[in-house]
């Protein structure tokens, strides 16, 4: 058993199965558990659930008090999704026809535009809380778009539905399109955005800082917003190698640098809160320097399929102890679902093996602490999430594997298949209750009136 003093009370008491990932154990399955949430929302204890009668005299709550999971229930970490644009989920599974560069200039720079009405912006980014809370995400690192004003909306929309998330507001002062800022006015809007999501006082949202990539900005730009990172000790994130031809264009337009990863620790901008989307096609010697300097990376494999942008050697960049988290990446990835992310995850380290059988492929469990304890290291973020550990936010996903109408048939109730048969094959339906921080988020809270 595992407990905190007690200090605050005890306001929900979950008993059954829960599975998580620790540092030392890839995924630990504790059965009949019994797990205590206190009024702040963190985890006051866990322990087994023949003790119950000893935990409810040490931290004070009734056994009727007690929710007992149902048969085919049990209970895991939120998941973490790493790499998301809250903008493109407009047009998720339209546009997977062509590859980054092009792709970027055709169809996301014209819809990112678009994000200067503000009720435009309301309706997508509604829909794009709603939609990854439902399917799991009680973490998300959120791109917005240039706008400082439908990225602060952002921001109120995931404090309103209770989603733990960062936000960025994109910065960019290179395009060929009228979609950038100038260098100055980025400065200067970076700043108010930060101070004003500050100043917000959300709990479980923070601004990040965004340089979308180096391709779409100055050295001036990176300079300036490595500075503010510092000054202000946030975290920040971008993109990274994600197509050969970006690699190719980044040395042409940075040709002082060494190499991609150069050119972001260059200008300050890699540190140990800094996550960098992609990385499919960085050299071991660029990965040494994610490691020393603390930057983690985000693993995006629908994304990387869809748009043809290559495969992560997910394996080489654990051995080089590098941070890694899962991300969806909508709409590069046509899917907001991190249960997707997991599958293609997968998908892509077999993928990896049939061209090489010497790739010792991820196992299912591994990659269940990518989504969770692997995205929350990457954040940063693990002394407040990732597990079920004492002091921790209680951050949970309530399974059922077999809710009527729901995807999967119950044939095989081999326990500890179990879990895994249902993050395969499952999907929202099986997500029967979300919890961040202790607060049920789903089904959704009524936001509150303005
Ligand atoms: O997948 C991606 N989506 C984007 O929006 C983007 N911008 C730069 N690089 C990018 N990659
Ligand atoms: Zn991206």
């Amino acid at each position: 058993c595992c407990a905190s003093q007690p200090r605050a009370k005890i306001a929900h008491v979950y008993r059954g199965t829960f599975m998580h990932s620790t540092q030392d154990t890839t995924l630990e399955i504790i059965e009949d558990a019994l797990l205590g949430v206190d009024t702040v929302g963190k985890i006051a204890f866990i322990g087994k659930g023949s003790e119950q009668d000893k935990l409810s005299q040490t931290f004070r709550f009734s056994s009727s008090n007690v929710t007992q999971l149902k048969q085919h229930e049990f209970f895991m970490p939120g998941m973490v999704d790493t790499h998301i644009h809250a903008p493109q989920y407009s047009y998720t599974g339209t546009a997977m026809d062509l590859p980054l560069l092009q792709w970027l200039n055709t169809y996301t720079f014209p819809v990112e535009s678009r994000f200067k009405d503000l009720k435009f912006a309301h309706r997508v980014y509604t829909e794009v809380v709603k939609r990854t809370l439902k399917n799991g995400t009680t973490t998300a690192c959120y791109f917005a778009t240039i706008h400082t004003d439908a990225s602060l909306l952002l921001g109120k929309i995931a404090n309103d539905f209770g989603q733990r998330a960062f936000v960025g507001k994109v910065c960019m002062d290179r395009n060929k399109s009228d979609y950038k800022e100038t260098t100055q006015e980025c400065q200067k809007e970076t700043c108010r955005f930060i101070a004003e999501l500050l100043n917000k006082k959300y709990p479980l949202v923070k601004p990040v800082v965004t340089p979308r990539f180096a391709p779409s900005c100055t050295g001036d730009l990176l300079g300036q917003l490595g500075a503010i990172a510092r000054k202000n000790n946030l975290h920040i994130q971008s993109h990274i190698s994600e197509n050969v031809d970006e690699v190719k264009l980044v040395k042409e337009l940075f040709p002082e640098s060494k190499s991609y990863t150069d050119v972001y620790h260059k200008y300050n901008l890699l540190t140990d809160k800094t996550v960098m989307a992609h990385g499919c096609h960085l050299t071991d010697e660029e990965l040494t320097l994610f490691s020393e300097t603390g930057a983690s990376l985000s693993h995006c494999p629908n994304s990387n399929i869809s748009l043809c942008s290559g495969l992560l050697n997910v394996r080489n960049v654990l051995k080089h102890k590098v941070k890694l988290g899962l991300g969806t990446d909508v709409a590069g990835g046509y899917s907001a679902s991190m249960l997707d992310a997991v599958r293609r995850t997968l998908d892509t380290s077999k993928v990896l093996t049939i061209q090489n059988p010497k790739h010792q492929a991820l196992t299912f469990d591994e990659v269940f602490r990518l989504a969770t304890l692997g995205g929350s290291q990457a954040l940063f973020l693990d002394d407040q999430t990732g597990n079920f550990e004492v002091g921790k936010d209680f951050d949970a996903l309530r399974v059922n594997v077999a809710p009527p109408g729901g995807p999967i048939d119950l044939i095989l109730c081999d326990k500890p298949k179990v879990g895994s048969g249902a993050l395969y094959k499952g999907d929202d339906r099986n997500i029967v209750e979300v919890f961040v921080a202790g607060r049920k988020v789903v089904p959704f809270m009524e936001p509150a009136a303005e």
